[in-house]
């Protein structure tokens, strides 16, 4: 089966990422999506958002009822910082059957050649960068070994990041119809992301 992996974080889950994983889906025809909450993001500043385990519960409450995308636990199980090419080879490991598509957004594309093994990873991979519209993947800047496993996709843009939703509950403002209902209720009652 063509498998299309979304990594993130996901500290909430939100509208943009679903919509991402389903143009990316249609798209590509890819089977199934699995998003893969991390562990330790590996270039990012740790957030003082929600716990692990909640982070996957939100993505698995986004995804409930949906049998085309699925969720897994592989990263937070592992722990440490979650690289990609790990992830990937242990997932290639259990499932030699399927091919696999790592979903990431435009702005990630020219930061590539930063990822930890990206030339070995690039060869157990296509890479799929969601374009945006007036916004330059840098495409050209790629070494062409790393280029040649990249393509483009685009989906409805949606100006929404999980920093925004985590401000807005600070400060007291609603996110519902940013994230799922379900997801919305889960933040709420856990009192997530507040000051
Ligand atoms: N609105 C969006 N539209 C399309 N892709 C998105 C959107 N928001 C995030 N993504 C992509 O989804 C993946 C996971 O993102 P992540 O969990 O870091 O969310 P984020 O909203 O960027 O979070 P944060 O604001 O905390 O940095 C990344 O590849 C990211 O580029
Ligand atoms: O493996 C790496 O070196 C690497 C570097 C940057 C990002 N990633 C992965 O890309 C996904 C999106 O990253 P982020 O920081 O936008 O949440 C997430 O699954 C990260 O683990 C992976």
């Amino acid at each position: 089966m063509k498998i299309g992996l979304m990594g993130g974080t996901f500290d909430p889950i939100h509208i943009g990422h679903l919509l991402a994983a389903q143009s990316v889906s249609e798209e590509l025809g890819l089977d199934e999506v699995w998003f893969v909450p991390t562990n330790v993001p590996p270039h990012k500043a740790q957030s003082k958002g929600a716990a692990p385990h909640q982070r996957l519960e939100m993505v698995r409450l986004a995804i409930e009822g949906y049998d085309r995308f699925r969720a897994t636990a592989i990263e937070l199980e592992k722990g440490g910082v979650s690289y990609s090419i790990e992830t990937v080879l242990l997932l290639r490991s259990e499932y030699p059957e399927h091919e696999f598509y790592y979903i990431i957004g435009a702005d990630m594309v020219r930061y590539l050649p930063k990822w930890v093994r990206i030339g070995e990873l690039a060869k157990l991979v296509t890479f799929v960068g969601l374009q945006r519209p007036g916004f330059d993947a840098g495409l050209d800047l790629l070494p062409p070994d790393i280029r040649a496993s990249v393509r483009l996709a685009s989906m409805p843009q949606i100006e929404l990041s999980s920093t925004r939703i985590r401000e807005r509950r600070a400060a007291g403002l609603p996110v519902r119809y940013m994230v799922p209902d379900q997801v919305n209720h889960y933040i709420e009652v856990n009192r997530l992301y507040e000051a």
